[in-house]
């Protein structure tokens, strides 16, 4: 038996705007709409309003996911993918897109669904610092480490990835 539903709370803005949706029955993820129309030319970014806010229980949080549909069709990508509403947050939601596409303007038009919500239980975690880890197989291994990446590896030998993982490194 599946869970059944976690009631939220929704505020629309904007009184015109069709609440989230799921499109399918067994969806991950929540369509939301635009209310303003835009047009982006290629590598124009803009925060689209979408006329909701709402109240997540302590615990949760809504993460904005990209639509695979947009993506594939139009070059579409949400430049902070996932974004991530905070429980606490009562604000409208918003969505920063980015067109990707290096020919193409994309349009979209008043309550197009742009992006969906994907509601997620979070763990709240206490930091307790030590002076040792405890050991793992990965170890300090990562960002490319278990191979398969011939197709960026024109950029592995440059040190342009290298500084830019140091010039994070203590901040
Ligand atoms: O795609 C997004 C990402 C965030 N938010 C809202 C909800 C979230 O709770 C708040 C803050 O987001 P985040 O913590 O990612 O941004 P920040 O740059 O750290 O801002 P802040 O200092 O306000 O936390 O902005 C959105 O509406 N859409
Ligand atoms: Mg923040």
């Amino acid at each position: 038996m599946s869970r059944p539903p976690l009631d939220v709370q929704i505020r629309r803005i904007d009184p015109e705007v069709p609440l989230p949706a799921y499109a399918q029955p067994g969806d991950a993820g929540a369509d939301i709409r635009t209310t303003e129309a835009a047009e982006l030319a290629p590598g124009e970014r803009v925060v689209l309003p979408t006329g909701v806010s709402i109240a997540l229980p302590e615990g949760y949080a809504a993460f904005v996911h990209p639509r695979s549909g947009l993506a594939a069709r139009c070059g579409v990508a949400l430049v902070n993918a996932p974004g991530t509403v905070d429980a606490g947050y009562r604000g409208e939601i918003k969505v920063i897109v980015v067109n990707l596409d290096p020919h193409d303007s994309v349009r979209f038009e008043r309550f197009d669904r742009i992006a969906q919500l994907v509601v997620q239980q979070v763990e709240k975690v206490r930091f307790q610092e030590v002076a040792e880890l405890p050991g793992s197989v990965r170890a300090e291994g990562g960002f490319g480490s278990t191979g398969g990446h011939s197709a960026v590896s024109g950029r592995e030998g440059g040190n342009r990835y290298a500084s830019v993982v140091s010039d994070r490194e203590g901040q």
